[in-house]
């Protein structure tokens, strides 16, 4: 995914990936509508305001119609209540305009990302992705809430104030306008150098959190090797960094503020000095001076608000086209656009027909090779190896988390090509190694099998995986927290829970990975007994680690670089005395002794 993004600095430049937002704002034309109106009617009401300034001082302070000044306090006052009412409204509709799109846009990044196929997780980094849901999203709402309204605001407020101002004075307005570009260009230059200096600030932070994360979720091990003290030297030099990167931009922010405040006074006086000239002379009155100067401060005001609008665009910009990155990312594996139904009545058939296949990002390495098997409705087939020979594979391709180069995979008389992959993964219960365990209660992680399951099926499937009374013993029974990838559960406990998750999904086929980590004895048996039960009547393939499991099956299939080297019962391939006969005596030692009786 890193490799497509483009430069910061094209990115700086093109602001087309906002347009990429715009679906989702038609969706709330009342919104946005509602919004400009708002918009229009401050800035607007904002513009009278020097009028009614104007007035009030030429004609209420002249001493002949002061009568008339009762009457500009009150419109005033009208004027500041609408102007009031119309912010009000601007900032509701513009807020929940950014609340919502990108809520929106939220569901639907998340919502594609797990449809994703298995080939883009395998380069993509998840911790970015999750970057993009947040980080990115909450740029883009900063974008189409206040960026977008402030952008529209002021440029409304400077064309209207510079157009007030010509009519106003168009002598005064000739030196005044003259003047904007160069102030407008030193307030951008400088901007340009306070929004480089954040930037580097953020990315300070962004590592400094990083650091963090990463030591917090591993905390067990830091503390294991006694490392609290480097990791908070560590942690505080990145936080001192940020913190320079930081001082370093409000710095500059500090003295791009001296000179906007200084130029915009410095003009407005240049301004009172020529127009005070005039006022002296007669040629202007008081008021109007009051009406171009106010004028002058609003352009002013707006004009520099634009200045910094710029870059906010830009960074959301980014964000934009982050995320319709994902977006645009198109699935390997998909339903075809004419499915193939599975039987009805599921059998739980499996065939391998000379399937070769080789990871998309290890094109030139074939990791199956003319791989073909057969496994009958209710077979129970082991699968063993050395380590990196294919296994996990065979199971992928199975799950079609990816499709073989050649041959074909089918279950059930179908080719996995022209199924739908939900209908076919719903006839498969996974059980793998390491069981993902999510932060939730027991319950709820047993239910991950079957989302719409009742408590008593939940229990019952439990009660089969030999799981319902540690859960019971826990402090809510079913209901406990299990934490972060169950964190508060030991490893039999866990392969316990995705046991029972497995039976509850009530599937045809089960894919067994067997955990190669040991487990005491009892909780061996406890996990033993209850796979047993969970293979009853299905179709298993199962990775085998552990001898027991071997003797069980009704065949063993040997792999060995992708290929497989040898078939047959353990009584056979132990006669055979080739791979697997080696294998067994090397890989199987706990379960020696069974070995030599089996023998
Ligand atoms: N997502 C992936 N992308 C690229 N290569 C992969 C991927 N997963 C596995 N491989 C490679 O494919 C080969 C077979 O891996 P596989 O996981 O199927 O082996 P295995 O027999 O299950 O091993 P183990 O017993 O150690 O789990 C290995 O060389 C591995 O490095």
């Amino acid at each position: 995914m890193a490799a497509k993004e483009p430069s910061p600095d094209a990115r700086r430049r093109s602001l087309a990936p906002l347009s990429r937002l715009l679906p989702y704002l038609k969706h709330y034309r009342g919104l946005v509508a509602g919004a400009i109106v708002s918009l229009i009617i401050a800035a607007v009401t904002t513009l009278t305001l020097p009028i009614a300034v104007r007035r009030m001082i030429d004609h209420g302070f002249n001493g002949v119609e002061t009568g008339m000044i009762q009457g500009y306090f009150g419109m005033l006052v009208a004027i500041a209540a609408l102007l009031a009412a119309a912010s009000a409204l601007r900032y509701y509709f513009v807020i929940t305009l950014g609340e919502r799109v990108v809520a929106d846009l939220r569901r639907d990044v998340f919502a594609h990302v797990t449809k994703l196929s298995s080939s883009f997780f395998d380069t993509a980094h998840s911790g970015e992705i999750v970057s993009r849901l947040t980080a990115d999203a909450t740029q883009i709402k900063a974008v189409v809430s206040s960026t977008a309204s402030q952008a529209l605001r002021n440029t409304i407020m400077t064309i209207g104030a510079i157009v007030m101002m010509v009519v106003t004075s168009p002598k005064l307005s000739s030196m005044v306008i003259g003047a904007i570009p160069i102030i407008v260009l030193i307030l951008v230059g400088f901007g340009r150098s306070v929004r480089a200096k954040s930037r580097h600030a953020q990315d300070m932070l962004a590592q400094a959190s990083a650091y963090a994360g990463e030591q917090i979720s591993a905390v067990r091990t830091l503390q294991a090797f006694t490392n609290e003290s480097m990791v908070v030297g560590r942690f505080s030099a990145a936080v001192d960094r940020a913190f320079e990167a930081a001082r370093s931009s409000i710095m500059a922010r500090a003295v791009l503020t001296f000179f906007a405040i200084f130029f915009i006074f410095a003009s407005v006086v240049a301004v009172l000095w020529f127009g005070s000239r005039d006022v002296l002379t007669g040629a202007m009155s008081p008021g109007t001076l009051s009406q171009f100067l106010l004028y002058a401060v609003l352009a002013a005001g707006a004009l520099g608000s634009l200045s910094e609008v710029g870059g906010d665009f830009a960074q959301a910009a980014g964000a934009a086209e982050r995320m319709s990155d994902i977006l645009e990312e198109v699935p390997d594996v998909g339903a075809p656009s004419n499915p193939q139904a599975l039987p009805a009545k599921a059998l739980g058939a499996i065939e391998f027909r000379q399937v070769s296949f080789a990871y998309p990002s290890r094109p030139g390495m074939p990791t199956l090779t003319d791989l073909s098997f057969a496994v009958r409705p209710g077979e129970t087939v082991a699968i063993v190896g050395p380590s990196g020979s294919g296994k996990s594979t065979i199971f992928s391709l199975l799950m079609r988390f990816y499709d073989p180069n050649a041959g074909s995979v089918v279950i059930d008389g179908v080719d996995l090509r022209h199924a739908d992959p939900i209908d076919l993964r719903a006839r498969m219960a996974v059980v793998p190694q390491d069981v993902a365990i999510f932060a939730d209660t027991a319950g709820g992680n047993i239910a991950f099998g079957k989302a719409d399951a009742n408590q008593d099926a939940i229990e019952a499937a439990a009660r089969d995986a030999l799981a319902d009374t540690f859960i019971r013993n826990l402090n809510h029974g079913y209901d406990t927290q299990v934490g972060e990838r169950g964190i508060t559960l030991s490893g039999g406990q866990r392969q316990r829970i995705g046991i029972a998750r497995a039976i509850l999904r009530d599937a045809p086929i089960l894919l067994l990975d067997e955990a190669t980590s040991a487990l005491d004895a009892e909780s061996e048996t406890l996990v033993q007994t209850a796979l047993e039960r969970l293979m009853q009547g299905r179709t298993t393939l199962v990775i085998a680690h552990r001898l027991a499991t071997i003797l069980k099956a009704d065949r063993i299939l040997v792999l060995d670089g992708g290929r497989i080297v040898e078939e047959g019962t353990h009584q056979t391939l132990v006669q055979k005395n080739g791979v697997y006969a080696k294998l067994a005596r090397l890989q199987f030692e706990h379960g020696a002794d069974a070995f030599q009786a089996a023998e």
